[in-house]
């Protein structure tokens, strides 16, 4: 009876729910054609029934695939997604963005993949919080980052930066002036420097402290292990089967540990500054923040705080590490603009202040913004719509059926990709978006219209734009320039021809073609003057 039935009872089951997929695909396919303008976006052909669009990124350099098909279909298309998600709209479109980020920023979160990620990362500070929650935390932290604030930071910034520079002569020293060193790392050390010191008053020697090494090797691992194919199909799964994350999957668990860390240290502080607010005359991040929840009685807890400041300290110092080490490399391998760029510094003479980066270095603002256009270390991201909408088009799609959308209707839960890489580099609007050349910055009559370009910093999509945009932005661009600029008067860079492709795991990552693990391979030797 038993072998008789069962085959008849899973063929039953096999049928039943084949058919139910089928009836739900065709409904959200109606749904879908008469709700939604999604049908009429464009999609590149292919796509694999059980993964859809969504591996081709991963099979090239990132954001290649991306551009290829930003090229193609115009600003905004759709790909299949994977697992029978719903198809996924990509958006590069100017106004579409800037309705989605600026003017209604909380009818977009951060999507399923993205918020459990951050939360693992960093915690649930402000990069991981929405709506109400958000813009509680946001007028909480906003005034520890205002102008004045970061330019009282300088002098921290100084310090690590003359640190740093002076353990990477030692290094060339002891190596007869001439050496290959993996400069995103060289980098990481300063800007931890920079952040433990501004954000709650503590010494990472220079990348030398037992934490510093920890919190290097932890970042390391979660970062190689995210560069595995399993773990770069991984968030795709995630989006299906959320338990996942809970799993005991080294990728996974190694970007907990990164948090678990830079909180033990916080910790401490957190004990010792809160023991007295009144009398703890810190200027610290943390230390700000505990006197302004004691005095103005906000009642925040103690982990809130310290998630904040776990989020400063790892989104603080790799993303300008990273920014830093694609630039320096990119001066490798433009040697004439590495040049004029030392000629300005040394002409300059004086260490440059905080006011002189801002507007007495007119080649290094170019030489900045150009990186800042070409490396974005958060290269990609995802928005969830919280309620049907309708997204405006700065340029209009013409559908083969003849009609002109200059607007997309969209449904409450439409994923919407932001190839944040490849944005700032589209040709159709930069002409030459893949050539490092500063000197466009020089001339404002060789840059795309403003309208062609997103709201951000300098109309560029790097640090975001509207009230998510980066709240450490004036900090990046201060440790950007002040480390920049004492390493190319120090320093001389070579290419070491290595090829680099880029990868995104946490953030973007730099890779030699052919070796595992993260790399950038820099020569250095010191600069003759
Ligand atoms: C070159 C360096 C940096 C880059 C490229 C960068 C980029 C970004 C981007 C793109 C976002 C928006 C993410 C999104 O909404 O999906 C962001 C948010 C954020 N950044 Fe930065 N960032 C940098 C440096 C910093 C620094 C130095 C700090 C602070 C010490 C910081 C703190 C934050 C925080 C707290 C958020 C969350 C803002 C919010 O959601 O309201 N970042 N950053």
């Amino acid at each position: 009876m038993y072998y008789t039935t069962l085959p008849y009872s899973i063929a039953a089951a096999i049928i039943f729910i084949s058919t139910a997929l089928a009836v739900r695909y065709f409904i959200r396919r109606l749904v879908c054609r008469y709700t939604t303008d999604i049908c009429r976006v464009p999609k590149p052909p292919g796509g694999s029934w059980l993964w859809g669009h969504e591996l081709e990124p991963l099979s090239k350099s990132w954001g290649v695939v991306y551009a290829s098909w930003l090229e193609t279909y115009g600003p905004v298309f759709r790909l299949n997604g994977a697992l029978g998600h719903d198809d996924i709209l990509v958006i590069a479109d100017p106004g579409a963005l800037s309705h989605m980020l600026t003017k209604n920023v909380y009818g977009y979160a951060k999507s399923f993949i993205m918020r459990p990620l951050i939360e693992r990362l960093v915690g649930r500070g402000l990069m991981w919080a929405e709506g109400e929650e958000h813009r509680r935390m946001h007028a909480l932290l906003s005034h520890i980052f205002t102008a004045e604030k970061t330019k009282n930071a300088y002098e921290d910034v100084k310090v690590s930066a003359d640190r740093v520079v002076m353990k990477l002569i030692n290094h060339l020293n002891s190596h007869d002036g001439d050496a290959t060193i993996k400069i995103t790392e060289w980098m990481g050390k300063a800007t931890l420097d920079i952040i433990g010191r501004i954000g709650f008053g503590h010494d990472f020697g220079c990348g030398e402290s037992p934490e510093a090494k920890k919190i290097a090797a932890v970042w390391e691992q979660s970062v190689s292990l995210g560069m595995t194919k399993i773990a770069r199909i991984a968030p795709i799964i995630i989006r299906t089967f959320p338990f996942i994350v809970s799993l005991p999957i080294p990728a996974i668990q190694a970007q907990g540990a990164i948090k678990l860390t830079v909180k033990e240290l916080a910790e401490e502080l957190y004990v010792k500054a809160s023991a007295n607010p009144e009398l703890n005359k810190g200027k610290d991040l943390l230390s700000t923040l505990i006197r302004a929840n004691f005095r103005e009685r906000r009642n925040i807890s103690k982990d809130e705080l310290l998630d904040h400041i776990c989020t400063f300290v790892m989104v603080g110092h790799e993303t300008t590490a990273g920014t830093l080490g694609f630039t320096i490399h990119a001066l490798a391998q433009h040697p004439e603009v590495q040049d004029k760029l030392r000629k300005e510094i040394l002409e300059f003479g004086a260490e440059p202040k905080y006011d002189d980066f801002l507007t007495k270095l007119p080649y290094l603002d170019a030489v900045t913004k150009e990186a800042m256009r070409m490396f974005p270390a958060s290269a990609h991201t995802e928005r969830i719509a919280l309620h049907d909408d309708v997204l405006p088009l700065r340029k209009p799609i013409f559908t083969p059926e003849g009609e002109t959308l200059i607007s997309l209707r969209i449904k409450k839960s439409q994923l919407i990709q932001i190839p944040s890489f490849p944005l700032d580099r589209m040709n159709a609007v930069w002409g030459d978006g893949n050539v490092f050349r500063p000197e466009r910055w020089l001339n404002p009559g060789q840059l795309p219209a403003p309208g062609k370009l997103t709201q951000g910093w300098s109309n560029l999509f790097i640090f975001s734009e509207g009230p998510r945009m980066c709240i450490g932005y004036r900090l990046a661009l201060l440790e950007y320039k002040a480390l920049l600029s004492s390493f190319v008067k120090h320093f001389v860079f070579h290419d070491t021809g290595a090829e680099i492709e880029h990868v995104w795991s946490n953030t973007l990552q730099p890779k030699v073609v052919g070796e595992e693990g993260l790399s950038l391979p820099v020569r250095v030797t010191l600069a003759d003057y």
